[in-house]
This record gives structure tokens, C-alpha cells and sequence, in this order.
């Protein structure tokens, strides 16, 4: 089962305590390290896996932040309405309107950044100052427009609580903003002429949305990151199940390969041809269709090695098999018999087809030699006796049996000939 090594701490000074009773511990506790999380800042206490989790919710809060940011400047303007209906085409009017529109363009600009610069969201005090500023025109809609102060109060409250809810993964920054909001707006009201008694009022019905915010803001950014370690550790175990099922996969089939070929040629050995054999003629047999076994041995093969030593004599083995191999057909099976012979079986092929196409490996063979490094040419031929599988015949050694009477009659013949025997 996989284990999550996501380790919450209660403050940092736990942390210190775990990282020195860490260090004594396994590799497993290192890996648990790095995804501590601070509770009270709402982050993870390693800066390269904060910035790992910033990186990764970059575009989607850049995104948010950006409707959030085009939402406030929409109703920024949209209050201008407000204010028309109320003040008429006055001083006032034009003064809160050129506030509104500054603000909305500098938020109208600041979402056009945040397409450029995604990191705007996540990293550096960019919102913070745009919040802060945010503030400071809207007080000044208390001196243009004291009679509506209960609903600018109103106006705070939202904006403080939509701080932490809307422009999430910033708790410290914004909790900074909205301490200057709320100190800026009582620092207004008490201006307007507001007594102390309803200051005191005020500032706790402000101070609420701003505890309540913080609290779910921080709540939520730990979520976030707990869930970003989550992510983050199965896709390192995915990404490692997928690396060992690619490397068995990868032995498996080396092992195949190595149980089925020979390892000099490439070609089938005696265990596979032997068991293609009685597919293929079980096949031929139920479609009525002939079969043909050939076998192929080398001409003085042993004066070759004898002459050019071992090596040179496997560098024949294999310029032979595949030559072999490219002059026949893909239904056909080729295989190494041992030593300098080769077995061909032949489905779906009568005596005379399968005598006409092992002739032309014949030729094939006499026409190329085996090129030396020297720069020289050792000419190479083979006997072939190619016989029928016969339908009697249980096992591929009966088969065999007649095929190789027919190679010791070519080699006695004079060798470099096919036989049908
Ligand atoms: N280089 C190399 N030689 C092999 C291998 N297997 C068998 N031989 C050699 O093949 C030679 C076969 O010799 P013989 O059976 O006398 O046959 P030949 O010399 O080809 O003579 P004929 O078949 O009568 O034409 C022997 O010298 C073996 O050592 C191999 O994998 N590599």
C-alpha cells in the first residue's frame, strides 16, 4: 500500500524537534521532510516545495484572480450609477467618478499583467499593494459621500471577507491589507466626526469578516498544500511503477527472446521451431494444405574455422542466417538446427515450389560470399534436402530423419546442391 509521508506539525518549533529526531532516522523519513507543513503560516516549511506548490496553482489562481480582479473593476464603475442618481452631474459626482475609473483601469491593468506574468498571483506584494491601494480611493468616498457611510461600512465588510475568499493562498499579505482597510476606515470615520463608542462598534463588526477569513484562508492553504503532497507522492510512485513495469516488461521480453532464439543468429532455436513445427503442421493439416522441411548444412565449414578461426566462422553463421532470412517468406520458419546447420519449415508449400525457392538460396548463398576484413572474399555453399512433411508423421523428428538421408546423399553427391528427398 502506498504510504503518504505528509507530516502535519503544530508550529516550526515541532518541526526543529522532528528534523533532529529525523536525521536519525531512515531514507523514509527524509522523503517525509520535505512536505512538512507549518500550521500557522499555512505553508510548507521547505521553501523549494512552497515554491514547487506555487508553481503548480500558479495558472489556475492567476486565472481566479483575474475574474476577481475584473469583477471588482466592473462594480467599481458599476457604483458610479449609484453615485450619479444621487449626487446628479456635480463636483462630487466627478471626483468619486475619476477615483472609480482610476481605480478600475489600475485594476484593468493589473489583470492584463497577470496574464503576462501568472507569477504576479502567487509570488512578491503586487495584490497586497493593489488591496491597500484599492482602500485608500475607496475612503475617499466617506468625504465625498457621507450620507451613504452605513452602506460604505457594508461595502468594507465584503471587501475584507472577498480578500481572503477570492485571492486565496496569500493569508499573511492580505491579513496585512485588511489591517490597514479597517485602520484606514476608522481612521476616516473618526475624521467624519464618528464617536468613540460607535468606532469601538465598528471596528469589531470589521475586525469579524477579517477573523473569519483568516481562518478559513488558512484552513484552506492547508488543504491546498496537503493535498498538493498527496498529488505529489503518487505521481512519483506512478512514475516509478510505470519505470519497473517498463523495465520487467523490457526483462520479460529479453527473457523470451533468449528462451526462443539462438544467440549467435537471431534465429528460432530448437525448442521454438520444434514447437512451430507442430502449429504449423496441425495448421496446413486441417487446411489441407502441403508443408515442406528443408535443412541446410554449410559446405567445409570446418576448414573455414580452421583457416580463419572461430570468429570468422561465426561471422558466417551469421551472414548466412540472414541471408536466409531475407530471401524467405514471413510465414516461413528458420531456425538454427546447430552447429552449421540451418531448418527451414516451409507452409503451405509442395516439393516442387519448396525445390524451386531453396535452389534460389542456393544460388543466393554461391553468389555471396563472406566479405573479410582483409579485403578478401571466402566463398560459401551449402547442401540442401528439402522433403515433404508427410501426414502420418507425429513429431518433427520423424521428418528430420528423412531429410538428413537426403543431405548425406548430397554431400556424398559432391555438396552445393538441393535434394529432394
Ligand atoms: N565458428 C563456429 N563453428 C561451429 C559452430 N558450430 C559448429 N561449428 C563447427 O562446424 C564444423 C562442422 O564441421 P563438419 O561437421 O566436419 O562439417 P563440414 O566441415 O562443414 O563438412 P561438410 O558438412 O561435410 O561439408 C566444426 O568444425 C564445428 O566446430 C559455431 O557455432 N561456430
Amino acid at each position: 500500500m502506498l504510504g503518504i509521508r505528509v507530516i502535519l506539525f503544530n508550529s516550526d518549533t515541532h518541526n526543529n524537534n522532528a528534523d533532529i529526531a529525523g536525521r536519525g532516522c531512515m531514507a523514509e523519513t527524509d522523503a517525509a521532510l520535505s512536505y512538512r507543513l507549518s500550521t500557522w503560516r499555512g505553508e510548507f516549511v521547505e521553501p523549494e516545495v512552497e515554491q514547487a506548490f506555487r508553481r503548480h496553482i500558479e495558472p489556475s489562481m492567476a486565472r481566479h484572480l483575474r475574474v476577481a480582479v475584473l469583477v471588482w473593476a466592473i462594480l467599481l464603475l458599476l457604483f458610479g450609477g449609484l453615485d450619479y442618481l444621487d449626487l446628479g452631474w456635480s463636483d462630487g459626482f466627478l471626483i468619486l467618478m475619476s477615483t472609480r475609473i482610476l481605480q478600475a483601469a489600475l485594476l484593468l491593468a493589473f489583470a492584463w499583467r497577470l496574464g503576462q506574468r501568472p507569477e504576479l498571483a502567487t509570488t512578491g506584494y503586487a495584490v497586497t499593494a493593489l488591496e491597500a491601494l484599492g482602500f485608500v480611493l475607496f475612503f475617499l468616498i466617506y468625504f465625498a459621500r457621507p450620507d451613504i457611510v452605513i452602506w460604505n461600512i457594508g461595502v468594507t465588510l465584503i471587501m475584507l471577507i472577498s480578500m481572503f475568499i477570492f485571492i486565496p493562498s496569500r493569508v499573511y499579505p492580505t491579513l496585512l491589507a485588511a489591517l490597514f482597510g479597517i485602520a484606514g476606515t476608522l481612521y476616516c470615520l473618526a475624521l467624519t466626526g464618528l464617536s468613540t463608542g460607535l468606532l469601538v462598534g465598528v471596528s469589531f463588526i470589521l475586525m469579524l469578516p477579517v477573523v473569519v477569513g483568516f481562518v478559513a484562508a488558512l484552513r484552506l492553504q492547508l488543504v491546498q498544500r496537503h493535498e498538493f503532497a498527496l498529488y505529489t507522492e503518487v505521481a512519483e510512485a506512478n512514475r516509478e511503477l510505470k519505470a519497473e513495469i517498463e523495465r520487467r516488461e523490457a526483462l520479460e521480453l529479453e527473457l523470451k527472446r533468449q528462451a526462443t532464439t539462438d544467440p549467435l543468429t537471431g534465429l528460432f532455436n530448437r525448442r521454438q521451431y520444434e514447437m512451430l513445427f507442430v502449429r504449423e503442421r496441425e495448421r496446413c493439416r486441417r487446411q489441407n494444405s502441403p508443408m515442406c522441411l528443408c535443412i541446410a548444412d554449410l559446405d567445409h565449414f570446418k576448414a573455414l574455422n580452421d583457416k580463419l578461426g572461430h570468429d570468422a566462422g561465426d561471422a558466417a553463421l551469421r551472414h548466412v542466417a540472414s541471408l536466409f532470412a531475407r530471401h524467405m517468406r514471413q510465414s516461413d520458419v528458420l531456425g538454427r538446427f546447430g552447429g552449421e546447420e540451418f531448418i527451414m519449415l516451409l507452409p503451405d508449400t509442395d516439393e516442387q515450389q519448396a525445390g524451386c525457392m531453396v535452389e534460389r538460396l542456393r544460388q543466393a548463398l554461391e553468389q555471396s560470399p563472406l566479405l573479410l576484413s582483409s579485403d578478401r572474399d571466402y566463398p560459401l555453399t551449402a547442401t540442401f534436402a528439402v522433403t515433404r512433411v508427410q501426414d502420418d508423421e507425429k513429431t518433427i523428428r520423424d521428418t528430420i530423419r528423412r531429410a538428413d538421408k537426403g543431405l548425406y546423399q548430397g554431400k556424398r553427391a559432391g555438396r552445393n546442391r538441393v535434394v529432394l528427398a
